[in-house]
């Protein structure tokens, strides 16, 4: 375009403005997004991507002149690609971004450029943010987890299976040497971590220091007894990042090898903390409080694998990512990208799992996903098919509801889970197989056997799907 068509001022279509290109091929350095959107009535989709890539970047509504005093076509993002997506009112709109658009290292200025202000448009009547390519060079520019899948393997000493967890439960009212007595029973009996729930933090009836001190005497006693390594996950969750650092200091100071945090405390606080986890040597658990009210709609918010991306970038050791069979909602194989934007070196673009483009990350870690919500022990043939070994499974009220007692359903999550991964290792189908492989077990262990009699028809409705409910169309 020339640059007398673009001084002339006034209110120009972005799409003109050069933010619509369909001959532009994205660089490798490029920063790649796709939106689901749905424009408004009226509303030219190729102009509603044109206004995203714009609002997205350098534009403002209106033509401004202090554009040519910048190498502005170099700082503006290019939607390449509209498609329909047919049978409905909504498009996919791929667009580009020079690498030049973001400072390094920081997820709070990615999102801040690529969900700033676009969301609220008005040329759009709905849009979400499906997926991101980031390139090598960006990915390299931030720490990643603290230590990552391998590291935390060689910490706890443990490998050959997904790693078993408990959320203690009722989340709220137990006093500290109740709740650490939860601790001790569920870790005695054979998980490997216990966990404090998202709102655990320092409530009246149970104040942190008090909590981490019953809860790390417990897993001392524990660790002490069966001569495994354990951990439970301390929330240190609050307010501000004074009280955040102080509580994982003295998590870190009672010898806890784990410290937890929500989502809810800021792409930043998380930022920090992976830095502290990593100074420290502790690992750093993420829960995702929060994340449904813009992951769960289909046409609106942000996906969830794009969270999981830039969590994996921003650096925490393990992030709850879904279950596939749970209380909560979850495809299994939208389900199963998730676990692949976490755990792989790299990946190639696969619509089956909801994955628009490659990924490379070079040579940062993976992220252990955390599969959490709702399970018990007829769930783990189930979820050691769909999500193999590197993954926590926790089981909150399918431990500690145990008719037993807590020790014994944290057992006979440890034998169902042996169980399983023993047969997988012999070739076994556990799809098929799984309800037979746990009947078998259970004769030797009552723990099972009763925990199959308690929960052995809870289903959430789940049927298990042969083949993906969702295709994404081809151009
Ligand atoms: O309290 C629990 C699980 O308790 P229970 O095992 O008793 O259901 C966790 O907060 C959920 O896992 C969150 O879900 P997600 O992990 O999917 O974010
Ligand atoms: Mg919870």
């Amino acid at each position: 375009m020339s640059e007398t068509t673009r001084l002339s001022a006034g209110v120009k279509p972005y799409a003109e403005l050069g933010y619509w290109d369909p001959t532009y091929e994205p660089k490798d350095t490029d920063v790649l997004a796709v939106f689901r959107l749905v424009p408004q009535e009226g509303v030219d989709p190729i102009e509603a991507a044109a206004a995203v890539a714009g609002e997205s970047s350098t534009a403002t509504w209106t033509v401004i002149w202090t554009d040519l005093l910048t190498a502005y076509e170099r700082y503006q993002a290019r939607a390449y690609k509209v498609e329909p997506v047919p049978g409905t009112d909504q498009y996919l709109a791929y667009i580009a971004y020079n690498l030049d658009l973001f400072e390094e290292g920081s997820i709070a200025n990615l999102v801040s450029s690529i969900a700033g202000n676009v969301f609220g448009f008005k040329a759009v009547k709905a849009l979400r943010l499906e997926d991101m390519r980031l390139p090598l060079p960006y990915v390299m520019t931030f720490q990643g987890p603290p230590h990552g899948i391998v590291m935390e393997r060689e910490l706890l000493n443990k490998f050959g299976r997904p790693l078993l967890g408990a959320t203690i439960k009722p989340k709220l009212g137990l006093s500290p040497r109740s709740y650490g007595r939860v601790i001790y029973e569920a870790l005695r009996g054979g998980l490997d971590f216990t966990k404090d729930d998202e709102n655990t933090n320092s409530q009246p009836f149970n104040r942190w220091r008090d909590r981490f001190l019953y809860a790390m005497e417990a897993v001392h006693k524990a660790m002490a007894e069966t001569g495994e390594i354990k951990g439970h996950y301390v929330n240190v969750t609050a307010a501000t990042m004074e009280d955040i650092y102080e509580r994982a200091e003295f998590a870190k100071e009672l010898g806890s090898v784990i410290v937890m945090i929500d989502l809810t405390i800021g792409f930043s606080a998380i930022q920090s903390m992976a830095k502290w986890a990593r100074k420290n040597g502790v690992l750093l658990h993420l829960h995702r409080a929060m994340h449904s009210t813009f992951t769960r709609q289909k046409t609106h918010g942000i996906s969830f694998r794009v969270l999981a991306k830039w969590m994996r970038l921003a650096g925490v050791d393990h992030m709850h990512a879904g279950t596939v069979v749970g209380k909560l909602e979850g495809d299994a194989y939208l389900t199963k990208g998730y676990y692949t934007v976490l755990r792989e070196s790299s990946y190639k673009a696969d619509p089956t799992l909801g994955l628009y483009f490659d990924q490379d990350y070079g040579a940062m870690p993976g992220v252990m996903p955390v599969a959490s919500g709702g399970l018990h022990v007829g769930h783990i043939p189930t979820l050691v098919h769909y999500f193999g070994d590197d993954a926590v499974l926790q089981f909150g009220g399918g431990t500690i509801g145990h008719p037993m007692g807590i020790a014994a359903g944290a057992t006979a999550n440890r034998v169902a889970l042996e169980a399983s991964i023993k047969a997988r290792n012999e070739g076994r189908d556990l799809l098929r197989e799984g309800q037979e492989i746990l009947e078998q077990a259970a004769r030797f262990s009552p723990e099972l056997r009763a925990a199959l009699e308690t929960w052995g028809d809870v289903r959430f409705d789940f049927k298990p799907t042969d083949a993906p409910d969702f295709v994404e169309p081809q151009a």
